[in-house]
């Protein structure tokens, strides 16, 4: 007999953003109801009965005090309390409530910890009001989710239907990514990528494709080191240990056909290098997965869209995405913790 799954967790990241919307229209949808997966949001239940009368949906909100998740009613939100520190009006921040979105994940990470939860998928939150807030080391949930499960490594990886891209850096200026690139993070990431697509994606020796940080791969130490000192060195060695990799390959072609159809997963070394391309192929249709955590965690693959807050004009794909890739990782560690029993 098939064990059922604990509940899904979701956040719903920044309150004045769009993330509370997507919530509501997803407890309305009886199409969803109707897959029985079970799953409850965290948060106020005033933020979610307030956005659904500026939806004009109907909506029943109902707390829940214990671990026991009910199977999904259509029009009925089930909520694991966090309540705001202040109202909130859709499209306007405010840094009061960014302790509020903090605690929501708190809870969240503390039940995918303990098991009271298979996985947590977050909605947006606005990076730029946390530390405004005086969070001022917070650069995003990536790095949020690794120093709160206690790892030194994490990697963020967007994948849409065809394409897998994974960063080595992260939420960094620019002007940080160079010195960043180092034997370490280049080799950590690479283990985290191989070691994950194995995992939950059933590929177990995966190809991987990794670009290269400068123009043209560094145009043999004419065009940046990084590529011949730092990457390439990283490769070798991790090859010799058996890893399918390719590169570091000319970022600016690494995206064809050519190599995209015979690797698993794209590497890229910063957050516009790799997540544009990503974007462009599949936006809306994208989830974002923390790979290395103790837990799973996947998210949607747009932000905050604070213009939309409250209109009825945020599309729901990427939240459908990033639950359904989520239960599907959460169904495939069930499966390999049987088999390893
Ligand atoms: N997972 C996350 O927490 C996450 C992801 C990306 C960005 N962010 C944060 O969101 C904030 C705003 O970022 P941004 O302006 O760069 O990107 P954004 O994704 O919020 O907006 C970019 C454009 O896409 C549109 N858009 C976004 N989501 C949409 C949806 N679901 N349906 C229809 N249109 C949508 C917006 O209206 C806007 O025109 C920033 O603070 C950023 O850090 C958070
Ligand atoms: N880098 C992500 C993107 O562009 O979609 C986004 O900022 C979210 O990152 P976190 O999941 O770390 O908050």
């Amino acid at each position: 007999m098939k064990a059922e799954l604990a509940p899904l967790v979701i956040t719903p990241g920044e309150p004045a953003g769009i993330g509370p919307d997507l919530i509501v229209d997803l407890a309305c949808d009886p199409a969803v109801a109707a897959s029985g997966a079970r799953w409850v949001a965290v948060g106020d239940p005033r933020l979610f009965e307030a956005r659904a009368v500026a939806l004009g949906r109907t909506l029943e909100v109902e707390l829940v005090t214990s671990d026991t998740v009910p199977a999904p009613i259509p029009g009925v939100l089930f909520v694991w309390p966090v309540m705001l520190k202040r109202p909130v009006t859709p499209g306007r921040v405010h840094t009061d409530n960014a302790r509020f979105v903090l605690e929501t994940l708190d809870v969240a990470i503390k039940a995918c910890r303990e098991g009271r939860a298979c996985a947590m998928v977050t909605a947006p939150l606005h990076k730029g009001v946390i530390i405004d807030s005086g969070e001022t080391g917070f650069t995003g949930h990536t790095e949020y989710l690794r120093d709160a499960c206690g790892v030194s490594d994490v990697v963020m990886m967007l994948a849409t239907e065809a394409l897998r891209v994974a960063l080595v850096t992260t939420h960094l200026p620019l002007r940080a990514v160079s010195d960043a690139i180092t034997d370490e993070s280049v080799t950590a990431t690479l283990e985290i990528v191989a070691a994950d697509l194995s995992r939950y994606f059933g590929i177990e020796s995966p190809r991987i494709g990794v670009c290269g940080l400068n123009p043209h791969a560094g145009e043999g130490g004419h065009l940046g080191h990084e590529d011949g000192t730092i990457i390439a060195p990283a490769l070798e060695r991790l090859r010799a240990r058996g890893m399918k990799l390719t590169g570091p390959l000319p970022a600016d072609t690494a995206f064809t056909p050519r190599y995209l159809d015979v690797h698993d997963a794209m590497v890229a070394m910063y957050h516009d290098q790799g997540l544009p391309v990503l974007k462009y192929a599949g936006f809306g249709r994208a989830a974002n997965i923390t790979l290395g955590l103790p837990i799973i965690r996947t998210s949607v693959d747009h932000g905050t869209a604070l213009d939309l807050a409250g209109t009825g004009a945020a599309e729901r794909g990427s939240l459908d995405v990033a639950i359904e890739q989520a239960l599907t990782m959460a169904r495939s560690a069930t499966t390999s913790s049987t088999q390893s029993l």
